[in-house]
């Protein structure tokens, strides 16, 4: 029975032909690993292995060159799919996250009131498949829409010539998924022979989105105003996470549309370490105990190791898991194992649980050392500043001094922990960004005057770095590198502070005002023909200076405003001016340092 199952599947991989089917090495055996019964199977392999009967457990070697071949197409099918959660239970999702979808759906599609539902989380978490176990165990049909992969190009065409019929097979992607939308929710599904009692009761799943809408986010929200007057079916949107701005679901979705056609939301979180530890032990059981040996059994430090490096990306952690645990003579090579980690030994089943779980918690606080495929780590902002204010120093190396000359020992620091270059790089912000922020924030954690002092010209020569925009893309790495080690280092007496709360630079806030500004001036005075600075700094100035009644009321107001020196106090950091100035004024000095 196994043999013909086995054929069947074969059968049914044949459907689809290898990517290399035509490379001549196929024949052979990929990197001269295969042994010799294999290469001449391989070559001896008729075109349609499911007709040939033969017994299991045959010694002959096509039928071992059947097996060899069935289980390695098993090996290669993605464990992401292979184990692909059938049931709720077998989410990788809180519980919680799966009612409230679950609730959602069903109050949507047992009464005429459908509506838009929107996914939102980070990739991997298992958004798209809570949607599609749901929908199976509610019996409901998914009609997804995905961009149409045909090469046609699309030609724009004045409207007079889109009426022509030789024409009418251009269309843009934007007009295909409005069509996809409107019919989908407006006509039943074709009845298919063997279709048997499948349901009318849908559910629209939309995932990838034609390009033009985060260009112009307008014209999705047209379609969707045309979508909910006539919806009788449920719609669902997923939109992972981005670390670009332009590219989450606040652009796609801002709040006044998800206000306006009443859109509901619900973010799911990254999979919990604990379940993703679950998931991960279940899949390395289940193949340990299926590939005899083929594959390689993970052990739990692997497992722990695979967890944290893959942000609660369950696809991730999957991928990684399949590929670390491949028996081929690259990877037992080391190509995939981790970076630090050691060949593992009979010896190393003796290691101590306690120095596992020792060596686990210094692999989670040292970042780099990830497993090679894990996912990017990236630092959350205020974690990514707190790592450089509340840089910490490797106390070991405590000779003071070691390795410099003895008029230059005062400038000693003991080793960092971690490198600012890769904190930088973690927060997932640019470099001048990063200057911003610490800029508004490097006060509260400096205890000396001259260290300030210190900090702050590395901080404007960092700012300097990149004032020329002509060279600024190669120079802001620069900038950073200059501005983080300036401030660590020019911190020489450290001192832990606590919590301090962190905020946002004042320079975004002053910098949106000034380009509201510009555009004010340039639209309030556009008669003068002068540059939206010239206008502030030399017309306005002087205008605020006459009392002409010929200007308008919305003119006289932006002079009062933005043409005189505002006395107004701020609030912020101007305490600190006080106790600075005394200070200075109790050093003795001379007069050209005043
Ligand atoms: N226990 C599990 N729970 C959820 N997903 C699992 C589980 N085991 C394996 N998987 C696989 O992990 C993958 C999860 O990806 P999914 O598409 O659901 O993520 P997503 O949140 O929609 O992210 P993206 O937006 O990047 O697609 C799927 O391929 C799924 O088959």
């Amino acid at each position: 029975v196994s043999f013909t199952s086995l054929n069947k599947q074969i059968t049914l991989n044949r459907w689809v032909d290898p990517s290399f089917a035509d490379f001549p090495g196929e024949n052979f055996s990929l990197s001269g690993m295969g042994n010799g019964s294999q290469v001449l199977c391989s070559k001896a392999q008729p075109k349609r292995p499911g007709k040939r009967k033969a017994k299991a457990g045959s010694s002959d070697p096509h039928t071992h060159c059947l097996l060899n071949k069935s289980a390695q197409s098993d090996q290669d099918e993605p464990w992401v799919d292979k184990y692909s959660p059938r049931s709720q239970a077998e989410l990788a999702v809180h519980k919680k996250k799966i009612e409230e979808v679950e609730n959602w759906i069903r109050v949507h599609t047992n009464t005429q009131q459908s509506g838009i539902l929107l996914l939102t989380g980070p990739s991997g978490c298992g958004k798209t498949a809570t949607v599609q176990v749901l929908s199976k165990e509610l019996g409901l049909r998914v009609h997804e829409w995905t961009n149409p992969t045909n090469h046609e190009p699309y030609i724009y065409l004045p409207s007079h010539m889109r009426i022509d019929k030789k024409f009418s097979r251009f269309t843009s992607r934007v007009s295909q998924f409005q069509d996809f939308l409107l019919r989908a929710n407006k006509y039943n599904c074709l009845r298919m022979v063997g279709d048997g009692g499948a349901t009318d009761r849908k559910l629209i799943l939309v995932e990838d989105f034609p390009n033009q809408f985060y260009r112009q986010p307008g014209s999705l929200h047209d379609i969707l105003r045309r979508f909910v007057k006539t919806s009788r079916c449920p719609l669902v949107f997923i939109v992972s996470d981005s670390l670009r701005r332009d590219s989450g679901s606040g652009c796609l979705f801002p709040k006044e549309i998800q206000d306006e056609l009443d859109i509901n939301s619900i973010s799911f979180n990254p999979v919990a370490p604990t379940t993703m530890m679950k998931v991960l032990s279940r899949i390395s059981t289940l193949e340990a105990g299926k590939s005899c040996g083929m594959t390689r059994t993970s052990d739990q430090a692997l497992l722990e190791t695979l967890c944290s490096g893959s942000s609660g990306d369950i696809r991730s952690a999957v991928n990684s898991l399949q590929f670390s645990t491949l028996t081929d003579i690259s990877l037992e090579k080391g190509l995939w194992r981790m970076k630090t980690d050691k060949p593992v030994t009979s010896l190393g089943r003796a290691v101590s649980r306690k120095k596992q779980r020792k060596k686990s918690k210094e692999t989670k606080e040292q970042d780099e050392e990830q497993a090679i495929g894990g996912k990017d780590a990236s630092l959350f902002l205020f974690r990514a500043l707190g790592k450089i204010l509340h840089c910490k120093r490797d106390d070991t190396d405590c000779v003071p001094g070691a390795g410099l000359p003895s008029h230059l020992s005062h400038h000693h620091r003991e080793k960092l922990q971690l490198s600012p270059e890769l904190v930088v790089e973690r927060s997932h912000i640019s470099g001048e960004f990063f200057n911003l922020y610490l800029q508004q924030n490097y006060l509260d954690f400096f205890s000396e005057v001259e260290d300030m002092d210190r900090a702050s010209e590395y901080l404007s020569d960092a700012d300097l770095l990149t004032a020329d925009w002509t060279s600024r893309s190669t120079m802001g790495d620069y900038g950073s590198s200059l501005a983080t080690r300036g401030l660590l280092h020019s911190n020489s007496r450290q001192v832990s502070v606590g919590f301090r709360p962190l905020h946002k630079p004042n320079w975004l806030l002053v910098n949106k005002n000034h380009r509201e500004n510009c555009l004010a001036a340039q639209f309030l005075f556009r008669s003068f023909c002068l540059t939206p600075v010239s206008l502030q700094t030399e017309l306005l100035p002087y205008l605020a200076k006459l009392n002409n009644p010929m200007r308008n009321q919305a003119q006289i107001a932006f002079i009062q405003d933005v043409g005189q020196m505002s006395l107004r106090r701020f609030p912020g950091r101007y305490k600190f001016c006080l106790p600075i100035m005394l200070l200075y004024s109790n050093v003795p000095c001379s007069h050209d340092d005043s």
